[in-house]
């Protein structure tokens, strides 16, 4: 790495705030210098930490770290404060095996003091903090700094409701609006806080930033917002007063002169305050500032070339064959819909958005809402296909369980990132989802062991008549031709794939391959069961009475998985072999790369093999 001397004399934010004021902008130039340089090399969320470094340094500089309480929302912008933070050097292993993480956690450091990666959930934690602080007597402050997207959110809203209640807890909001979620942000909240930046949304917020250094404390043109609130406007200055806060803002974010003062006069106050903050998403680099959406998660690229598009000609992800058989059959099929909650290009649906815009709905940093609102769509006969992570499926639970399932609904998950995902860790993973799927009746769940089955579990979906899912992992398949015409699969019927003696392996979604060539080795039987429910019951039956050990596998939680399914349907037989269930162990998974983070589970083919071997022994 390059040298970075202001970076090189801090330790930890103590250190920062011996510096001297006019230290702090060569600082940031350093840092964003830093960040760059640093994420190129490991990959990870580079736009909306460049966005954050001079608010990140500001609050360091004036609140009492670790004393007073940063709690980020999503935590995706928390690399400066990592490096600000002690953890300079670790950065060289973000996101990698055994290495820090790319979002806060409490076991890493006393400062992330709230561990996330799920959005939205940062004013509720804070408020909590607030709360703890005043019935113990101690003036800690508790800070949430959200960003416009995560705002968009129920949950930050509940908190709102509740925080403006409670008029002597001292919790601030920080609203970090770069008016960007990955992709533009959506919905009405988008609207009003626009509303306030008519014209250019930098010298707005330049001007109100001159203004706040003039008052103390700094509370922006009083007079104009009480004009609001006679004239019934809604801006975000009234809307935030509405809900008990004092808002003050917007101030340039990027302004270190507006920023600093206005946090040590808020630093003073009592109750709830909410600040707005405009920034720019990738502030400061111009390749992430002319597209901060491609910048906003980005693997190793160089740094001064910038990334480089893709040569082609790769095999599909998961995510391409599913967006491209979504056109199809939007192509055939005028009641189909598609909807995501706030992630159009992780789900594979900027193609859709294009050719079928009445038919797209981005509904925002919403999981909840975007299964109750498909659910509405489909008591009108509309066909929706909600594409969602499994880990932001678990937001939805009760809405798929009480709004859908419970009303036997035609909509169709489309489960993305089921499994483990790689760099973004625990809080990513989809390591669950068939778990708490397999309760709910009504539901139809498969998984695909390859893209063309992909393609043909989509179609098998919307033919069913009810809730169903269709769940992939990131990334890629084996590389199976997608076949273009559409064929529904037999419902609840598995398929051998090598008959073998002694061992079968019952596998499900992406161990099927991995099966396949532990089958090769042990000259097992190998099923691709495909339906996780209903389960193929007379394939297990068939299998359990012509071999001594059944072996299955998944890429989901062994408990309550689909080897479980397996073993109810064993357990009622009157011929009962030996059973060995893989799967993901009771324990939160680390991030690395999805290999590594497969073999270290004893989910790759050495590992499977390994357990075989201690359950059952070649020569026993
Ligand atoms: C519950 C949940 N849904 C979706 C996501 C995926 N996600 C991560 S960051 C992000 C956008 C957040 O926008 P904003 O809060 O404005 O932060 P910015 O990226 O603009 O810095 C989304 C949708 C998530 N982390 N959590
Ligand atoms: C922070 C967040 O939740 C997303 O940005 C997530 O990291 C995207 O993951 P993928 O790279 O799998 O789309
Ligand atoms: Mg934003």
């Amino acid at each position: 790495m390059s040298s970075y001397p202001l970076l090189e004399r801090i330790g930890n934010p103590a250190d920062l705030r011996a510096f001297d004021r006019r230290e702090l902008h060569p600082l940031a130039d350093e840092l964003r210098a830093f960040l760059i340089e640093s994420v190129s090399k490991t990959g990870g969320h580079l736009s909306s930490n460049l966005g954050t470094v001079e608010l990140t340094i500001a609050l360091h500089y004036v609140f009492d770290t670790p004393e007073d309480r940063i709690v980020w929302d999503v935590g995706h912008q928390t690399y400066g404060h990592k490096v600000l933070t002690g953890r300079r050097q670790a950065m060289t292993g973000l996101r990698r095996w055994e290495g820090i993480s790319g979002f806060p956690r409490r076991c890493e450091s006393e400062y992330d003091t709230f561990g996330t990666a799920h959005s939205s959930t940062s004013i509720s934690a804070a408020l909590g903090m607030a709360v703890a602080a005043r019935a113990r007597g101690e003036e800690r402050r508790a800070i949430a700094v959200i960003g416009d997207g995560a705002m968009s959110a129920g949950m930050a809203f509940e908190a709102l409701n509740n925080a403006g209640d409670i008029a002597d807890a001292n919790l601030l909001v920080i609203l970090n609006d770069n008016e960007m979620s990955i992709s533009p942000p959506v919905g009405a909240l988008t609207k009003i806080l626009a509303r306030l930046m008519s014209g250019s949304t930098f010298h707005a917020a330049r001007r109100a930033g001159e203004k706040v250094l003039g008052v103390a404390p700094p509370m922006l043109d009083f007079a104009r917002r009480v004009e609001e609130h006679v004239k019934g406007l809604i801006t975000p200055g009234t809307l935030f007063e509405e809900f008990g806060f004092r808002y003050y803002g917007p101030i340039d974010g990027h302004d270190l002169e507006a920023l600093i003062p206005t946090l040590q006069n808020l630093r003073r106050l009592k109750g709830p305050q909410f600040l707005h903050v405009i920034t720019r998403k990738g502030q400061g680099y111009k390749l992430a500032e002319a597209d901060p959406v491609l910048y906003h998660g980005v693997s190793q690229f160089d740094h001064t070339a910038g990334i480089q598009s893709g040569k082609g000609g790769e095999k599909p992800t998961y995510t391409q064959v599913f967006g491209d058989w979504l056109c199809d059959m939007a192509a055939v099929d005028p009641q189909i819909v598609g909807i995501t909650p706030a992630m159009r290009e992780g789900s594979g649906l900027v193609r859709f958005a294009q050719e079928f815009p009445e038919r797209y709905f981005d509904v925002g940093i919403a999981e909840q809402h975007a299964l109750t609102f498909a659910a509405g769509l489909a008591c009108e006969g509309y066909k929706p296909v909600v594409a969602i992570y499994s880990t932001f499926l678990q937001r939805a639970y009760d809405q798929l369980i009480h709004d859908i399932a419970l009303q036997n609904l035609r909509v169709v998950l489309a489960i993305d990132r089921g499994g483990l995902v790689g760099a973004d860790g625990a809080t990513h993973h989809g390591a669950f989802d068939l778990s708490f799927l397999l309760c709910v009746p009504n539901m139809l769940i498969m998984t695909p062991a390859n893209e063309n089955e992909c393609r043909q579990m989509l179609y098998t979906a919307v033919c069913h008549d009810g809730p169903s899912a269709v769940r992939y992992p990131r990334g890629g398949g084996p590389g199976v031709a997608v076949e273009p015409a559409m064929q529904a699969l037999p419902v609840g019927r598995g398929k051998i794939h090598r008959h073998g003696k002694r061992i079968a392996l019952l596998a499900f979604g992406s161990l099927v391959q991995t099966a396949e060539t532990v089958g090769e080795r042990l000259d097992a039987t190998v099923a691709n069961m495909r339906f996780v429910k209903p389960l193929d019951e007379a394939l297990v039956a068939e299998l359990a009475a012509s071999h001594e050990l059944l072996v299955t596998l998944e890429e989901n939680a062994v408990i309550g998985g689909a080897g479980s399914e397996v073993a109810r349907v064993v357990d009622q037989l009157p011929q009962r072999p030996r059973m060995l269930r893989l799967g993901l162990p009771d324990r939160f998974i680390d991030h690395g790369d999805q290999t590594q983070l497969l073999r270290s589970v004893g989910l790759d083919v050495d590992g499977v093999l390994a357990a075989i071997e201690g359950t059952y022994p070649a020569n026993s």
